[in-house]
């Protein structure tokens, strides 16, 4: 049966630059005989996107036929990034296709950097799942992606004279052909109305005679697993203007109509629950953003399937678990009801219901105390009446979980303390991972091809165990040399990228020293950059003959901060002033480089990794629920500086503390230290880099004022004094580790050998075992 389908579409080389010049021909409308690289993309792309259709298809037939139980991942945000590389490398034909352009005269890699990212999302949370869905198609699990399509993505980062501006990321302007437009999957959405009461058939049932409609529809991209003929679904939908809901025939009452004409709406509800086997679905929803979903579900099940209320809940609380990936208490969803109420009356309604019943449920198991009520309470009395999402999430789902072992400690202590001292069983923790595939496979091939070559086998890519097998040859001078040498040639193409970005030559024997992620107070790049004001501050009052003692470093940091976050906007600025005194200082020369990489995304992590020795990871202890950026950077023999906080424990009990530079106080130390305040006294070494900040030793004293004044004893909420010591500390030792050439190499190749449990397989794996009850489906090849 599927080795006729396979038929189709060949993929010897001759084939697949048939394919691509047929497309350039028919689809991109461009003459066969002469195109620009742009185009020879738009052609290899849809070439490469008929075969992902083709396993789409063959998957979707085969979970049709198989009929599993099925999950549905529900995020506001997917930080895809390019899709060409991670495409062919998944449907294991990339060099196929890399000899096919050249054949036609182009450089595989030339054409892939044609690709603009798909960033429709901020950062950690939105690439997390990413890297999740990655996982679901190459461990075969029948599982679809939910989230919007928007029309503009994540804002592009342009930096003018060191300060961050915000430009519109226009993703669709070239068109994006790795979606599928699916016209005929669409749903009216509405908005706004009101909410009658009606009798029928000696119901009475609620009916929402909507304001507003807007019509949904859905864009399917095709998620190719790797090594394995399953290619799954992210399902983005768009809002379209609707003619759909003539408001005449609701206000004739005419509804019945409607309902019916909502028939399709149905079809969500019946793959919720056929009947009396156990439920065929398990509904995530990452963070609280899709977490509105709990009464679309029970609006459904009541108001268009007329079930009761308690049949329903019973439904809707045992198909939908949650991830939270904040630590932050000010970070969790509040909607006021005023918006709310007015935007969708129905599930405002529905909510207040659930919240009535839950707060009889604890009344009863609690008694009067009002002020653990109040405070678990899904509705938010006070100035600003609103609906607390965080709650109704955990009071509707079976699980609710941290991202990493610390972080659930943190929920049960503090930021859901109520709630878990009420359901312990709900609380569970699912350690964050990163995929192999696109952070190794796709970003790395040359370190790729070593670990294949040292195993004597790839399956490692799809069985990330395997590399713990590297430690046996962990002290082998060749494996030594050829994993220097990858690391060199991947610091030489981040050397030219830099070069290419700023102008400035950077030297490829010193330290790469790397910190790329959101820009935010608790992640303190501004630690970083006191500490490296510091190391050129010592350089500068050294004698000359102690400067040969100095290791040279580049320093790189790159993220965007959000647009409306005027500190972290700061910390922009003040890493650029602090580069132009550097950079340009001749007293200094290679000895210390700083680089402010711009408009950070998943592309630009994919080439920086690679290049990088030494990764930062400094928030302080209790604020990252996780992290992921240390997880790739780990698997790519990069060292970790870091504080011990969200994964980082955990990294530590995986590739021990002695392969990895630590420093800082620990989780369980910060709140006595905020107790502390002001007597907690930072370090004259602090005080001055501080000083020279605060006195317009890099210039923009005043704007830097307030910035500085974060850091006064009493106000560094973040502890950047408390913790400047042992980080100087941490960072002398990274130097003292890089003038031993062999210890760096065997602290690089255990980093990678232990990444294994930090693979996203790992920890969807422990979500299809422990919250979702799903089984892989793997189509027959
Ligand atoms: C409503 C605004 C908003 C948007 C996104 C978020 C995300 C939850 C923030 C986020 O990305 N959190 C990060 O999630 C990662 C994946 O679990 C973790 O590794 C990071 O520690 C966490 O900061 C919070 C609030």
């Amino acid at each position: 049966m599927f080795g006729f389908m396979d038929a189709f579409l060949k993929n010897d080389s001759f084939s697949l630059q048939k394919d691509i010049l047929d497309h350039v021909e028919y689809t991109v409308a461009r003459s066969r005989f002469i195109f620009d690289d742009f185009e020879a993309y738009q052609g290899l792309s849809y070439s490469v996107r008929d075969r992902l259709i083709e396993r789409w298809h063959d998957t979707h037939r085969y979970f049709k036929k198989k009929d599993p139980k099925r999950l549905y991942f529900l995020s506001l945000e997917f930080l895809m990034g390019r899709s060409l590389s991670n495409s062919v490398i998944n449907l294991g034909i990339r060099d196929q296709y890399a000899d096919a352009l050249n054949q036609l005269g182009f450089e595989f890699e030339v054409v892939a950097e044609q690709e603009g990212d798909a960033a429709l999302g901020n950062g950690g949370l939105a690439r997390l799942c990413a890297c999740q869905m990655d996982s679901l198609a190459t461990l075969d699990y029948p599982a679809w992606g939910y989230g919007l399509r928007y029309q503009y993505g994540l804002f592009r980062q342009i930096i003018l004279d060191g300060f961050q501006l915000e430009e519109p990321d226009y993703w669709l302007n070239f068109g994006n052909p790795w979606e599928i437009e699916r016209v005929h999957v669409s749903y009216p959405v509405k908005f706004y109305g009101t909410v009658e009461e009606e009798g029928i058939q000696g119901q009475t049932i609620k009916v929402w005679i909507p304001g507003e409609t807007v019509e949904a529809v859905a864009y399917d991209n095709p998620i190719p697993g790797y090594g394995t003929r399953n290619a799954i679904n992210l399902r983005l939908w768009a809002a379209k203007p609707s003619d759909q809901y003539d408001m005449e025939s609701y206000n004739t009452g005419d509804y019945i109509n409607a309902i019916m004409d909502r028939q399709k709406a149905e079809t969500i509800s019946n793959v919720l629950y056929p009947d009396d086997r156990s439920y065929q679905v398990a509904l995530q929803i990452n963070d609280t953003h899709p977490s509105l979903a709990i009464a679309e579900v029970m609006r459904v099940l009541v108001d268009e399937e007329h079930l009761d209320w308690s049949r329903a809940w019973d439904i809707t609380s045992r198909v939908f678990s949650f991830t939270t990936h904040t630590v932050h208490a000010e970070a969790l969803e509040k909607i006021p009801v005023d918006l709310l109420g007015n935007l969708l009356p129905r599930h405002l309604q529905i909510i207040y219901e659930i919240n009535y019943k839950f707060m009889e449920e604890l009344k009863s198991m609690i008694g009067q105390d009002y002020d653990r009520l109040s405070r678990m309470s899904i509705v938010e009395e006070g100035a600003v009446k609103s609906i607390r999402m965080a709650n109704l999430s955990i009071v509707c789902c079976q699980i609710v979980n941290g991202v990493s072992k610390v972080h659930l400690d943190l929920l049960k202590e503090r930021v859901f303390k109520d709630f878990y001292e009420l359901w312990p069983q709900k609380f569970q923790y699912k350690t964050n991972g990163v995929t192999q595939r696109r952070w190794v496979v796709v970003s790395n091939p040359n370190l790729s091809s070593l670990i294949s070559k040292w195993l004597g086998t790839e399956s490692w890519i799809r069985n990330v165990d395997l590399l713990a097998g590297l430690r046996q040859h962990v002290s082998d001078p060749d494996l030594q040399r050829e994993w220097k040498m990858v690391k060199k040639v991947n610091k030489a193409r981040l050397a030219e990228y830099i070069e290419t970005l700023s102008g400035i030559k950077v030297s490829l024997d010193a330290m790469f020293d790397v910190q790329i992620k959101r820009i935010h107070e608790y992640k303190r790049q501004l630690l970083n950059i006191l500490g490296i004001i510091h190391r050129y501050d010592c350089i500068k009052n050294m004698e000359t003959s102690d400067r040969r003692k100095v290791v040279p470093r580049v320093c790189i940091i790159g993220g965007k901060a959000a647009p409306g976050y005027d500190i972290a906007k700061k910390i922009i600025k003040l890493c650029h002033v602090v580069a132009e005194k550097i950079n340009n200082d001749a007293d200094i020369g290679d000895l210390l480089k700083l680089v402010f990489i711009p408009d950070y995304n998943v592309s630009v992590a994919e080439l920086v990794i690679p290049g990088s020795d030494l990764s930062q990871h400094l928030s302080t202890a209790g604020h990252e629920a996780s992290g992921t950026g240390s997880m790739k950077f780990l698997m790519n023999g990069c060292l970790l500086l870091a504080t011990a906080d969200g994964a980082i424990v955990e990294i530590m009990e995986e590739v021990g503390a002695d392969n990895m530079f630590l420093f800082g106080a620990k989780v369980n130390e910060v709140p006595a230290l905020h107790e502390k305040g002001a007597s907690l006294k930072a370090p004259l070494q602090f005080l001055r880099v501080v000083r020279m900040v605060r006195d317009g030793y890099f210039g923009f004293k005043d704007y830097f004022k307030s910035l500085c004044d974060t850091l006064e004893d009493g106000k560094d909420f973040y502890l950047l004094g408390y913790d400047f010591a042992s980080y100087l500390e941490a960072q002398a030792a990274a130097d003292r580790t890089f003038v031993d050439p062999e210890k760096w190499i065997h602290m690089s190749i255990l980093s990678t050998a232990g990444s294994g449990k930090f693979s996203s397989d790992k920890t969807i794996e422990e979500y299809a075992k422990h919250t979702w009850g799903i089984e892989p489906c793997k189509c027959p090849f």
